[in-house]
């Protein structure tokens, strides 16, 4: 099947991502119900505010127009209760000039004459001096509006003076005006009765009436413009942190690295999202404009509306920028909450900052504007704060296209326009997405990998020729130095005549058709590093994780890694696949280097990965996926409905094909795993662990879809399950350390390696005629001779036996005898009372623990190992970990004249370590065997004392006594 190239490619891998964006976005429907129509809850919360404020304020004149103001007749002196944040008890006026008689009954008339309320005598206080009242009203503040000062200069002649507390207060939103309220009704109580007083006319008419402008609407309180930055900011959080859980998720989860296996296009991906969010963004803004207008919003209904929505859409968009950029520093989803809270936080802080004048006015410099608009949320609050005033008053006409580039007329700090705004959203959008994009590629993606700092000055990266170098660990980590590798050659023979045929086709240069990958000295190491934290530096060293492999690997064939945990398998197979980058060698394949970055997009074209943990979106279905991986390999479209029903068909979830795999079992994830590897016919297919966690059935039935894979391609496995290696592989391979161990097919490996051949002899059950004790007796003669006869011709002992079967193993190098003893054993079977001999070769397992174990031994021994092996005497040495034979120190006598010496049994625990299992009993030290001095001398350093004067541990001594 041809598969699509190049720009047809990237279009129909950004078409498939898209349509997975757009699924994910409608399965998560409360996410995305947040992200769109959270507006509608936060205009409302802005026009109850505004409505709030506006009975507070609607009390004052200033905030209504005024066309045919009201008169204020006489307005009476005010109880001292009324003013704001009085102190009781109180006076409603104090005054000087007590010494005067006439003056007193002035200011008795004043409190008699008030029009509407006579004032008691308690509630005024006399002085003598005005320097009386100053020290009075000092004494005791807030506890008297006013104070009046009378002079009596002579018969015809008072004067008066005037004073009160001149600050306005505001109280629950209501102004206080001192001369209003106080001033003028005691200057005009006062004047009123000097003035009765001086031409003795007690009823002498005095009218006064006050009255305001006519004016149109002075201030007004607008929550868009104050409240609404804050607001609008907890809008755009939504999206914010769902843009970024969702980027880390797809990082956390693997799941981009599973689609750039895949061959998947950067470019696809990001502008996936990008176009995603966008229409989000688009629509989020059009409903929050719309909302404002439903409300009614002078902001929203003055301002033209393209202004407006263009302020919203540029501003959530380039929080989506800003999303992108901060999901490149985190690497865990459940992060993203705390990153958006912070995010809000400081924006809510920088935009009060910012409404209160902080840097956009000319008492700041251009490079403090500049930082702070750097900050989306700050940009916003100056551009509501600008279109806010633009609709401060009924008379204001709002900000029309025509004008987003000027400065409102009555703006005389005007710095920066909307225009100006709009280009500082832009431009940093579109920093904030490259800033993603190049942090994404240098810092470590899930597997430790990154791009160097300056990739993007490498012409190659531009070109597509080369360029692609990787490294690894994180930036600002100091690496260890590589620890070389010692003699490599293998000890086996088959390794080794692998290892010689691939090292020559390698050094003719010669790539055979024939072959699907070809392995050159592949090693690895995963570099150790110093991170230096702020109070601890924590080490960790360099791991050989490969130590240079040379294998094959032909086509059409099912070739099968096997290892304990930690072998190198998965190593192996992410160097192979890209994943990880090699450290040194290179492998081939179908011709490809895998160091090349053309070559490894060559590769990824035609490979399928099944990696060892399922790499799926929970809320994407079986045929989703399908899709979407068919679509990023390339397939032709036409071709994708029939692929995906027919990849479903193999792995039997047809009928879970539309469920999400959330709900699959792990043995169906699997199973999608490997459909998912399959697809597209991939030449190679690499499968690390695919039957894990399947039942009987259905494994048996992947080992059914994976014997009908084989056919035209090669396939690399890796499992833990013997009986699958033994069913589905071509060849095997077993790992152990960094080192290919053994290769061959598996009788080859058995009888290399398996302890050789398992005899099992099944006893005829006992004639009825004969009773059960009799019974026992005749089974125990049988079973004697027969072990008789093994000893005798074989020298084996039985490994297992029961009363009605024995079980021998009998070694690869007395195969040759094994026609005749097997001839006779067959001819006695009666004699015996035999009803069943069966003959097999050594399990596989046997073999994969043989090679463990030895494997164990070989790293002990190089990292010299000790451990303590306690004699059933009591004696305790310390001996290597993995030796066999052991003697013991000063045991020279007369009777052992060598010595003494054990055998010890090796096992291993259950994490794999080499441990003692026991020891045989305590013989002499064949004299053949060449002794150490130490098993003799008294003085050895077997039994050294150390520095404190303690005696040291007592030290075996490893011996070969063949
Ligand atoms: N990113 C890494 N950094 C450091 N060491 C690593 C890294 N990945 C793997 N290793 C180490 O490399 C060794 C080989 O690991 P690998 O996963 O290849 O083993 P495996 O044979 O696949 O084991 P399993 O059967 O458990 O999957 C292990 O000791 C592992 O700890």
């Amino acid at each position: 099947m041809e598969l699509q190239k190049g720009l047809k490619l990237l279009l129909q891998q950004y078409k498939a991502l898209f349509m997975k964006n757009l699924l994910l976005a409608w399965r998560n429907k409360r996410a995305t119900f947040l992200q769109l129509f959270s507006s509608i809850f936060f205009i409302f919360l802005l026009f109850i505010v505004q409505k709030a404020i506006n009975a507070q304020f609607g009390s004052s004149t200033s905030f209504k127009t005024v066309r045919d103001p009201e008169a204020l007749i006489d307005p009476p002196i005010p109880p001292c209760e009324d003013k704001y944040y009085t102190k009781l008890p109180c006076f409603d006026f104090v005054w000087s000039g007590s010494d005067s008689a006439r003056i007193g009954s002035i200011v008795d008339r004043i409190r008699a004459n008030n029009p509407g309320r006579p004032i008691p005598s308690t509630k005024v206080k006399p002085f003598r001096t005005k320097g009386e009242v100053d020290a009075w009203l000092f004494a005791n503040p807030m506890t008297c509006p006013g104070a009046l000062h009378f002079v009596e200069r002579n018969a015809t002649v008072i004067s008066y003076g005037l004073q009160t507390n001149s600050t306005p207060i505001a109280k629950r939103g209501h102004y206080e005006d001192p001369t209003f309220k106080f001033a003028i009704p005691l200057q005009i109580a006062a004047e009123r009765e000097i003035a009765r007083s001086l031409i003795g006319d007690p009823s002498f008419s005095w009218i006064v009436s006050l009255k305001e402008f006519a004016h149109p609407v002075v201030e007004t309180y607008s929550s868009v413009g104050t409240a609404g930055p804050s607001f609008f900011l907890a809008i755009a959080m939504f999206g914010f942190v769902l843009q970024i859980s969702s980027l880390i998720v797809e990082k956390e989860l693997r799941l981009r690295q599973a689609m750039a296996m895949m061959g998947l296009y950067d470019t696809a991906y990001w502008l996936s999202w990008l176009t995603w969010e966008g229409i989000i963004t688009l629509f989020s803004s059009l409903f929050i404009v719309l909302f404002g207008m439903m409300f009614r919003f002078d902001f929203f209904l003055n301002n033209s509306f393209g202004v407006v929505f263009l302020v919203f859409f540029l501003f959530q968009l380039n929080m989506i920028g800003f999303a992108f950029m901060f999901s490149s520093f985190i690497s865990k989803s459940t992060s993203s909450t705390t990153v958006g809270f912070s995010v809000y936080i400081v924006g809510f802080l920088t935009q009060v900052v910012t409404i209160f004048g902080f840097p956009y006015t000319d008492n700041f410099s251009n490079t403090q504007r500049i930082i702070w608009s750097f900050f989306p949320p700050n940009l916003l609050a100056k551009a509501l704060q600008l279109l806010s005033d633009a609709t401060s008053t009924p008379q204001d006409p709002g900000i029309r296209w025509s004008h987003i580039g000027k400065c409102a007329p009555n703006d005389i700090d005007c710095i920066i326009t909307v225009s100006d705004i709009y280009i500082w959203l832009v431009s940093t959008f579109i920093l904030w997405v490259s800033l993603a994009i190049y942090f994404d590629n240098i810092f470590p993606n899930s597997s430790g990998v990154r791009k160097p700092m300056f990739y993007c000055l490498n012409p190659g990266y531009w070109s597509g020729k080369g360029g692609n170098k990787v490294e690894e660990g994180r930036i600002c980590s100091c690496m260890w130095s590589v620890p070389t590798l010692g003699n490599t050659y293998p000890d086996d023979e088959d390794v080794l005549q692998e290892e010689n045929i691939v090292k020559q086709q390698h050094r003719e240069g010669f790539v055979d058709p024939n072959l699907a990958v070809q392995i050159h000295g592949l090693e690895k190491v995963y570099p150790g590093r110093t991170n230096i934290g702020c109070c601890n530096c924590k080490r960790s060293a360099p791991y050989h994780a490969l130590k240079g492999l040379w294998m094959n690997f032909p086509k059409d064939q099912l070739f099968c890694l096997l290892g304990p945990n930690g072998a190198g398998k998965t190593t192996a197979i992410n160097c192979l696949t890209g994943i990880t980058p090699v450290t040194e060698g290179d492998a081939l394949i179908y011709g490809h280097s895998i160091r090349s970055s053309v070559g490894m997009s060559n590769i990824q074209k035609m490979i399928g990965v099944c990696p060892q943990f399922d790499i799926l979106w929970d809320a994407l279905s079986g045929q989703e996926h399908l899709y979407l991986f068919a679509s990023i390999k390339g397939l032709p479209p036409a071709s994708l409905k029939t692929v995906v029903q027919k990849s479903l068909a193999e792995v039997r979830l047809t009928e879970a094909a539309r469920v999400t795999s959330r709900s699959y079992s792990g043995g169906m994830k699997r199973r999608l795993s490997v459909a998912i590897a399959l697809i597209g016919e991939p030449k190679l297919v690499f499968l690390d662990e695919p039957t894990t966690g399947m039942d009987p059935i259905t494994r048996r039935h992947v080992w059914d879809v994976i014997e009908n894979a084989k056919k035209g391609r090669a396939i690399i496995l890796t499992t833990h399950s013997m009986e699958e290696a033994d069913i589905l592989s071509d060849r095997i391979g077993i790992m152990a350390k960094g080192r290919l161990r053994c290769i061959g097919n598996s009788i080859r490996l058995k009888s290399r390696f398996g302890t050789g051949y398992i005899a099992h002899i099944r006893f005829s059950a006992t004639s009825a005629n004969v009773t059960p004790s009799r019974e026992d007796v005749t089974a125990s003669a049988c079973h004697e001779e027969v072990k008789l006869f093994f000893k005798d011709r074989l020298d084996v002992v039985p490994k297992d036996e029961n009363k009605s079967f024995l079980t021998f193993v009998i070694p690869h190098y007395k195969e040759d005898r094994l026609t005749k003893f097997f001839e006779e054993l067959e001819n006695r079977e009666e004699e015996f009372g035999i009803s069943d001999i069966q003959l097999s070769l050594a399990t596989l397992e046997e073999v994969f623990l043989n090679i463990a174990k030895q494997a164990e031994f070989e790293s002990a021994a190089a990292e010299g190992r000790f451990t303590t092996l306690t004699l059933t005497s009591g004696t305790s040495l310390q001996i290597p970990v993995g030796a066999r034979y052991i003697g013991i120190p000063e045991t020279v006598s007369t009777e052992n004249p060598h010595g003494v010496m054990v055998e010890v049994y090796w096992g291993q625990d259950d994490a794999g370590a080499l441990c003692i299992s026991g020891h045989s009993n305590e013989t002499s030290i064949p004299s053949h065997v060449q002794l150490p001095d130490a098993l003799s001398s008294s003085h050895s350093h077997t039994s050294r004392r150390n520095f404190l004067g303690r005696s040291g541990p007592v030290h075996g001594i490893v011996i070969n006594p063949n």
